[in-house]
């Protein structure tokens, strides 16, 4: 494998800080002179009695918002007490179910403040709908008679997990799915040739109408689930009764990125469509008086000049693929309405529909008027987060591959102490692990910008996005990675958000993310799709616990080798993981993701209550 032209002499080695025995609990002697001014309370403290007060909410008990946090995992002393007698009496699985009932308080907390996929109306009338919508595919007859033995065997031999009522069974070739010739033939060109387990079961879930909620890994191949049916289905809508101006779209998919591999298909339709109308195909237009058989796919997110998708927005679009801020302003403009989606997709569902429910997301569900076929996707849905979820779907079918927010396994991940100041020129060793392209991580813009220009310095030919660029730098960054002209991306999470890049080899965390379920989508960059990729995350003192935490149980799930730093931390695996990000290192009542929430949720409901902006 080729490797990172870095010379010699670049080649520094500052030798991480492996001895290091303690993460984050450095304290500095107090100086005198302090000693009668007010005690200075670290942001870290401020957070942890954030979270007591959102834990003493959840238990019902009343706590002022300036009380000071109680330590420990309860509210009293008396509890306290209580959870410790039961301990020491072995009663585990007391405290342990305890510490459930806990989780679930705070979640249905949550839950009872969010507000379902529903539009204002449906809400307001009550509508529900009680019915899936009607399809008319079916699975092949010899699938449809296999024995339920049969259908059992190939899910357990996949690991595929289904809840719900008349699922349909997995089927495992795509030929079998009867999807029309043209797509079999871009998938075989683009080397997929048999589907991959969530592609099995989700396939014969989504063509056959049914709401679902998909959680597999990340490169599992989920894109493919959502996307299929609802080029196949758009089709046989426009064969049936053509989309004409200023009508569509049929079906919505709010995940950018998979814009191109719809296009894709959309456009192996036209091709096809085009052959037969030169061949004059008589039997064809016989079978289908009405459609042209064209499926047209329209991009809307910032920086897109719509001007360019002039022709698709005139003759009506089938498809919208879109970022929920631009499609509400695309919806507000009535440049289209939604007034005949049948279909609607989301990536990375729990990001959209937990306690994040960003306002753009649910005002989208405002502009539906009738009934539709929701399908949710994500690596990282816990399962109470489902749970939600399927309220708001219509006789839903969860299709589980492998626990939701696990690690893919194709992922070798390494983790690595180094101290803070000699991050930098340890990465020019960590680009020497993998040939590139290598994707570098960070939390901070500053930080994208110092990495960028060390690594130019050093003459690693590497390109950096982040939120402050504008839109052409972006797009420069974006064209000449994917290009395989720079080797090495650095970027934030945000401004990497949505896009994908195929064959990254190798994934540095700069910085270890604050939440888990992040930790997981950056890495899940590599390792795609059977091939093995390598992901190296920087910690040390600065790292929150909470998160090692996470980090380490993360990978002992995954069989990964746990450095002797996360070794050290308490070992105390609290059952089935947070039911809110899917950590497997703490509970709901310390999940940095609901305090994250709490505390930017807050001066919007201030903001609110005082009638100003926000
Ligand atoms: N059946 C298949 N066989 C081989 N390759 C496949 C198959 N299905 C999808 N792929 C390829 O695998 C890669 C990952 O697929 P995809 O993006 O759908 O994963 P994903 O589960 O959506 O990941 P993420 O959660 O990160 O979005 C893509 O490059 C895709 O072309």
């Amino acid at each position: 494998m080729e490797q990172l032209g870095l010379g010699k002499h670049d080649r520094e080695d500052p030798a991480p800080d492996h001895q290091a025995s303690e993460v984050g609990r450095e304290k500095r002697p107090k100086p005198e002179e302090e000693e009668d001014e007010p005690e200075y309370i670290p942001v870290a403290k401020r957070k942890e009695m954030r979270l007591q007060q959102i834990r003493g909410r959840a238990s019902g008990a009343p706590i002022p918002l300036d009380e000071p946090a109680k330590e420990g995992g309860v509210q009293t002393l008396i509890d306290q007490h209580a959870v410790m007698m039961k301990q020491k009496e072995g009663k585990v699985e007391d405290v342990q179910a305890e510490l459930a009932k806990e989780d679930d308080q705070i979640l249905s907390e949550l839950n009872d403040k969010a507000r379902p996929l529903m539009s204002v109306a449906e809400l307001a009338k009550g509508v529900r709908y009680t019915e899936p919508l009607k399809t008319s595919w079916r699975p092949p007859r010899w699938v449809m008679d296999l024995p339920e033995d049969a259908i059992r065997t190939v899910r357990n031999k996949f690991h595929i997990i289904v809840e719900g009522d008349n699922i349909p069974p997995p089927i495992s070739r795509f030929k079998d799915f009867k999807l029309p010739a043209p797509i079999l033939e871009v998938l075989k060109l683009k080397g997929i040739k048999q589907p991959t387990p969530i592609q099995m079961q989700g396939l014969s879930v989504a063509l056959s109408g049914r709401d679902m909620i998909g959680v597999a890994f990340t490169g599992s191949g989920k894109t493919l689930v959502f996307v299929l049916p609802m080029v196949v289905q758009a089709l046989e809508e426009e064969r049936r009764l053509p989309i004409i101006q200023g009508e569509g779209p049929f079906g919505l998919i709010l995940c950018p990125s998979t814009f191109d591999i719809t296009k894709t298909f959309c456009d192996a339709l036209a091709q096809q469509e085009q052959r037969q109308g030169q061949e004059d195909d008589e039997a064809h237009r016989i079978l289908y008086p009405l459609g042209t058989g064209q499926v047209r796919c329209l991009l809307c997110m910032g920086g897109i000049q719509m001007r360019d998708q002039d022709d698709v927005l005139r003759r009506g679009p089938h498809i919208v693929v879109a970022t929920p801020g631009r499609l509400i302003d695309m919806l507000k403009k009535r440049r289209f309405t939604l007034n005949f989606c049948k279909f609607v997709a989301l990536d990375e569902a729990d990001r959209m529909i937990d306690i994040r429910f960003e306002d753009e997301v649910r005002g989208i569900f405002d502009f539906f008027r009738h009934q539709r076929q929701t399908l949710l996707f994500s690596a990282t849905m816990p399962k109470k987060v489902q749970e939600f979820a399927k309220e708001s779907l219509v006789c839903p079918i969860v299709v589980n591959v492998g626990r939701a927010g696990a690690a893919n396994l194709d992922v070798i991940q390494e983790v690595e102490y180094v101290k803070q100041e000699a991050k930098m020129m340890y990465l020019l060793n960590c680009l020497q692990k993998t040939a590139p392209p290598v994707l570098i991580f960070c939390e901070n813009k500053s930080d994208v910008d110092d990495i960028h220009e060390y690594l130019l310095l050093k003459g690693v030919a590497a390109v950096g996005i982040h939120g402050s660029k504008d839109q052409s730098e972006r797009e420069y960054a974006i064209l000449e990675f994917k290009q395989g002209r720079k080797d090495v991306l650095v970027a934030t999470d945000v401004a990497s958000k949505g896009l994908d890049f195929p064959d990254i080899h190798h994934v540095i965390n700069y910085d270890m993310p604050k939440e888990i379920e992040n930790y997981v989508h950056r890495i899940g960059r590599t390792g795609r799709c059977g091939k093995t990729g390598v992901a190296t995350t920087f910690i040390n003192k600065t790292t929150p616990e909470s998160v090692l935490l996470d980090l380490k149980y993360l990978l002992v799930e995954a069989k990964q080798t746990v450095p002797p730093v996360l070794r050290a931390l308490p070992d105390e695996t609290p059952g089935g993981g947070c039911p809110i990000c899917g950590g497997l290192g703490h509970r709901a009542a310390n999940c940095p993701k609901l305090l994250s929430q709490t505390l930017k949720s807050a001066p919007r409901r201030e903001a609110e209550m005082n009638g100003t902006d926000y």
